[in-house]
């Protein structure tokens, strides 16, 4: 799967293990960075990865800062982007069977990297459920978008 991967400089020394874990596992990697733990802005790293996300660079995003809760904010808001924190393997894969996510955010102060390893893994093969009750939800979403997007210029 072409994935691409992100995080802040909290999240880089677990971005950088989660990256090499994905390609060890054959997957397709874009790391678009940070790269060292010199401090970043995690809005600025989320917007650059939902860009590749939703231009369809990549099937999936995966965040990395530490917490992974400010990740989630600033993927939010991104049109096109349904963003979860994940610190449990069942919401790892059912936020994509139910909620369609396509970035995944996880803290680096919070979990350690063989936790962060399965939850990865679950997000990764997780297939949208495609039962009616989940695609009206998904459905609403997108109409939330579009209605509630302020207007240009606004
Ligand atoms: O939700 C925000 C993230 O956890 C950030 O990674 C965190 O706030 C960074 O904090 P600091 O700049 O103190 O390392």
């Amino acid at each position: 799967m072409r994935v691409v991967v992100g995080g802040d400089h909290a999240g880089f020394p677990l971005k950088q293990k989660v990256v090499a874990r994905l390609k060890a596992w054959g997957h397709d990697v874009e790391d678009i960075g940070t790269f060292s733990e010199e401090p970043v802005d995690f809005p600025d790293v989320a917007e650059a990865l939902c860009r590749r996300v939703t231009a369809g660079e990549a099937q999936r995003g995966i965040l990395v800062c530490g917490t992974g809760v400010g990740a989630a904010i600033a993927a939010n808001k991104y049109p096109g982007i349904r963003a979860a924190v994940c610190h449990d393997v069942f919401s790892a894969h059912q936020c994509v069977e139910h909620d369609d996510v396509n970035v995944m955010c996880i803290g680096a102060w919070i979990v350690g990297e063989m936790l962060a390893y399965e939850l990865v893994a679950a997000y990764l093969v997780a297939v949208p459920d495609q039962a009616p009750e989940f695609r009206r939800r998904i459905a609403k979403l997108h109409e939330m978008e579009s209605r509630l997007r302020p207007a240009p210029g606004s």
